[in-house]
């Protein structure tokens, strides 16, 4: 029995940062030592500048003007531009480095955010919204961007500058350092509490924003219109939709507005500090305990002191909202890959196309209903065998099995005699080929769809594959030819059309076993006839296991395995069969006779 649990909706609840999510933080950011060295030596070099105006302003008090040197006095005012020219440029030079850093991490992050998910299973797509992973690779990534090029960054900067302010005013005089430096837990403290309720309302945001896209884009799709437009929806839909973006509006106006509050609170205690020096420098100058110098360097630091604090706090604010973030990326460079690749593969060097069940059995959910029980067979190579059975019987499921977009929760598929498990993925696509009956398509041109089976067909391949599949003069009568481009889905190709280019696709890949869930949907004869034409020489040769849902496929087939509630009640050739009567007689007369060709 697979022991696979994985919750795929589960949602990070605490928005408290872990010592292993800075780990894991840093694991992105220290590889790129080059850009992180270079940005250390700004971050240093700009809070080593950031103290020396002050020193420079109390010589000017303190100095030139009792000395009444103009050399000096020029001196000193020259460096104080010249200092904070200087850190200026730093900054500049800061931005740029740091924008490519943080380019560079969600670069790697999204190209391993989407490794990932190409390795995920077919599980997952069925469990997740394609928009969820969307919304993560794209908006929840480029927020972290943020995080990195400015958050983090000003984080380290203005602590150091805090720390080298902090300490210049020590020695001027601890006195008036107490008291300037008194002032700052009256900004830190409150900082946790409104960091986290920024933390969880940014995480709201972040999952509404992920429904609203999925919303949006499955109903701006061609099934979502017709959906829409057959069922006359679309004032109920207009209402969702603005419900939806409401509560987006909602969110961010209250993300925003509970930092907006905070951001006045501090700046108004800003205020306060530079008075109290007045009062207490001023209050110990009178005594001559200070020169004036001091003082006026005193408050030029606490300048240069709250803004990196408030900025330090607010930034300790944006960090722990973007925990939520981080939380969600990490979520999904986590997902547990449920089919793994063959590790060491066994090669396959005659492939046959032989096919083996052996005991097997499915149940979609670890210890749910098994959907199909004690399955065994065999498909010798260039052999047909067909399943047939009710809706729900496991046809589906078999098929699933067999280009191993499942494992078996028991027993074994093998292929040529190797179990799935040990072919990887690339030669099993190499030797499979599953005709669906809703044939799958990108929005591209009919040549790069058909490239896509086989990216170094030459034109003349391509042409041999389309006449094969009879769809040769469809494309040839198109006024781009190949270069049309045939719409989201190939919607703007007929079903047929579809079908056969579908086909064409898969002649391409020249596949030892192929596995065709025939269209219930009934096309016009001559559409039919020309579908089964190609079919008849794709299958030619090849091994084959088929939905059947016409009588001259189950008629051709080697094999008839007769399915019902996910097992196999009956096997044989269609004569045998029906001279058995019981579930196949029933449902050839039901399902079979009506769709003779
Ligand atoms: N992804 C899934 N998760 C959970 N259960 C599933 C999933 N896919 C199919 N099932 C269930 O497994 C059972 C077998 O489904 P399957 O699609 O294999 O049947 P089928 O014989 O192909 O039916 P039909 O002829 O209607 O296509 C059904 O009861 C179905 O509800």
């Amino acid at each position: 029995m697979s022991a696979f649990h994985f919750n795929y909706q589960s949602r990070p609840a605490d928005v408290t940062m872990k010592l292993d999510d800075w780990r894991r933080i840093a694991r992105h950011v220290l590889p790129k030592w080059r850009h992180s060295l270079q940005l250390v030596f700004c971050i240093v070099m700009s809070a080593a500048l950031a103290v020396v105006p002050g020193l420079m302003m109390r010589d000017v008090f303190d100095q030139a003007i009792p000395q009444h040197s103009l050399p000096l006095l020029f001196a000193l005012v020259g460096g104080m531009v010249g200092a904070s020219l200087a850190g200026n440029l730093l900054g500049v030079w800061q931005s740029q480095i740091a924008t490519r850093l943080g380019q560079s991490v969600i670069f790697d992050i999204r190209s391993q955010m989407y490794a990932r998910l190409q390795q995920q299973s077919l599980r997952f797509y069925t469990h997740t919204r394609s928009a969820e992973a969307l919304s993560r690779l794209q908006n929840d990534s480029s927020s972290i961007q943020g995080v990195v090029s400015n958050t983090l960054v000003n984080l380290v900067s203005n602590s150091l500058t805090v720390l080298a302010i902090a300490l210049v005013i020590l020695k001027l005089d601890w006195r008036l350092a107490l008291v300037a430096l008194g002032i700052l837990p009256i900004f830190i403290l409150p900082t946790r509490k409104v960091g986290q309720a920024r933390g969880r309302i940014a995480g709201r945001t972040q999952e509404q924003i992920a429904e609203f896209n999925s919303y949006v884009q499955e109903r701006l799709s061609i099934g979502g219109f017709l959906l829409m437009r057959l069922f006359g929806t679309r004032e109920v839909e207009q209402q969702r939709f603005e419900q939806k973006a409401g509560d987006i509006r909602d969110s961010v106006i209250q993300q925003n507005m509970l930092g907006r509050w905070f951001l006045m609170f501090i700046t108004s205690f800003a205020s306060i500090g530079p008075a109290l020096i007045y009062l207490v420098g001023g209050w110990q100058a009178i005594a001559g305990a200070i020169s004036t110098g001091t003082i006026v360097a005193f408050v030029t630091y606490l300048g240069r002191l709250y803004a990196p604090a408030s900025a330090l706090v607010n930034a300790q604010v944006e960090l722990i909202s973007a925990t939520a973030l981080f939380r969600r990326i990490f979520e999904y460079l986590d997902l547990p890959i449920e089919l793994p690749d063959a590790q060491p593969a066994v090669a396959i060097t005659h492939p046959r196309g032989e096919l083996r069940f052996e005991h097997v059995s499915l149940a979609y959910d670890a210890g749910g209903r098994k959907v199909l029980d004690d399955i065994s067979f065999e498909l010798p190579p260039g052999k047909m065998v067909a399943l047939v059975g009710p809706s729900g019987a496991g046809k589906t499921s078999t098929t699933y099995l067999a280009t191993r977009l499942y494992d078996p929760s028991a027993g074994s598929v093998t292929l040529d005699g190797v179990d799935l498990r040990s072919i990887d993925f690339a030669t099993l696509a190499r030797l499979t080929a599953s005709v669906t009956q809703e044939a799958i398509f990108f929005n591209a041109t009919v040549k790069d769809s058909l490239l896509y089976a086989k990216p170094d067909a030459t034109d003349a391949e391509l042409e041999r594959a389309c006449r094969l599949a009879q769809v040769h003069e469809v494309i040839a009568a198109m006024p781009q030819g190949l270069m049309t481009v045939i719409g989201e889905k190939g919607y703007k190709l007929s079903g047929g059309e579809r079908q056969r280019l579908a086909l064409a696709r898969i002649a391409l890949r020249d596949p030892k076993l192929v596995i065709l869930d025939e269209a219930t949907s009934s096309l016009d004869s001559q559409s039919e006839s020309l579908i089964n034409e190609a079919l008849e020489t794709l299958l030619a040769g090849r091994s084959s296991l088929v939905i059947a849902h016409r009588l001259s496929t189950i008629v051709r087939a080697d094999l008839i395995l007769v399915m019902d509630q996910g097992r196999i009640v009956d096997r044989g050739t269609h004569a045998e069969l029906l001279s058995r009567g019981g579930l196949y007689a029933e449902l050839c007369r039901k399902q079979f006779l009506g769709h003779t060709s």
